[in-house]
């Protein structure tokens, strides 16, 4: 795999070379007004300076290690270091499905020795909702993020209630493939570097998500260090934005925005928390429709065609049969 040596503010980081063109995200401070203005229009920003989880920056493998507690952590593993999410209440439907990473619940101290361990066959990915297990201290951080700056953004863009904080703790390395989420993020950065790869919900002609049905729904099926162009022509055209988010760093993650992350080699495991909003309503209808909105509209008609069917079988044949000819 080919890869690019790029420079970020006077930091080097190796980076995978991938066939399509990309422009830089962009970085500003969290109190400009061009920052707000990007948010408040679902473009994604890279927000310096907001100490979002400033009460965390100290946290690292070892404060985790003696304040998480002993509760239970989901750490996945994988032999390519990819970690495609899949559904796995989709398992029932589609028997013959692998998944393509094992997941093991332990306790953050299990997770911190095999990090130690010098003989890892696979790459782990711990990936915990932040429960009520966790430690007085985690509470005292959690407690004094800042909260007032969060809570304003979420009521200034209308945004719905934040339904998760999730603690993802990466071995350098770790890559999460393109997908979508339908959920307003905001990413904070505490400890190491990861590379986001964004794409406009509007290449979704270019990303060939997964049936609905399919335990990687909203996943691309793409594989970026070796895409089938035969089988997705469209993903010739695509264009992306890329940017590394690193310790301090928010990125607002608009819903509906493809993105791969990968952990960077060379800076440490990475740990990260997300801050997921539900959707703002859509109070008026306003044409013309976003990307975003008509995104939503293919997978509402997809997930109601698949119930009316009831027969995922008959997916393929029926969907053809409504546009061949006639659309296509
Ligand atoms: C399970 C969530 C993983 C995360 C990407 C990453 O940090 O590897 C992501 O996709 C998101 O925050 O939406
Ligand atoms: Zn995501």
């Amino acid at each position: 795999m080919a890869t690019e040596t790029i420079k970020v503010n006077s930091r080097e980081f190796v980076v995978k070379k991938y066939s399509f063109p990309t422009e830089q995200i962009p970085r500003l401070d969290y109190q400009d007004k061009k920052a707000e203005k990007l948010i408040e229009n679902g473009q994604p920003v890279i927000l310096t300076g907001s100490d979002l989880v400033g009460s965390a920056h100290h946290w690292d493998i070892g404060y985790l290690c003696s304040n998480l507690g002993s509760g239970q952590y989901t750490v996945y593993s994988s032999a390519d270091g990819k970690f495609k999410y899949y559904d796995d209440k989709k398992l029932t439907q589609n028997k013959q499905f692998k998944p393509p990473t094992t997941q093991t619940d332990m306790t953050f101290q299990e997770f911190a020795a095999k990090l130690k361990r010098k003989d890892n066959k696979e790459l782990m990915y711990l990936q915990q909702p932040l429960n009520d297990t966790v430690g007085t201290r985690i509470v005292m951080d959690f407690t004094n993020f800042n909260w007032g700056w969060a809570n304003e953004t979420q009521k200034k863009n209308h945004w719905g209630p934040m339904t998760s904080n999730l603690l993802l703790v990466g071995m350098e390395g770790v890559i999460t493939p393109a997908h979508y989420d339908e959920q307003e993020n905001l990413f904070a950065q505490i400890q190491g570097y990861k590379r986001f790869l964004l794409f406009d919900p509007s290449q979704f002609e270019c990303m060939y998500p997964y049936p609905i049905y399919h335990p990687h729904d909203r996943q691309s099926q793409v594989d970026f260090d070796n895409p089938d162009l035969t089988k997705f022509p469209n993903f010739a055209n695509v264009k992306g934005y890329e940017g590394i988010v690193g310790p301090r760093d928010v990125l607002y993650l608009p819903m509906y925005w493809w993105h791969q992350v990968e952990s960077l080699h060379g800076h440490g495991e990475t740990i990260s928390i997300t801050f997921w909003y539900k959707a703002a309503p859509t109070v008026k209808v306003v044409y013309p429709l976003t990307s975003g909105q008509k995104v939503a509209i293919m997978r509402n008609i997809e997930k109601m065609i698949a119930e009316a069917l009831n027969d995922n079988e008959s997916m393929p044949s029926f969907m053809q049969a409504m546009v061949q000819g006639r659309y296509t």
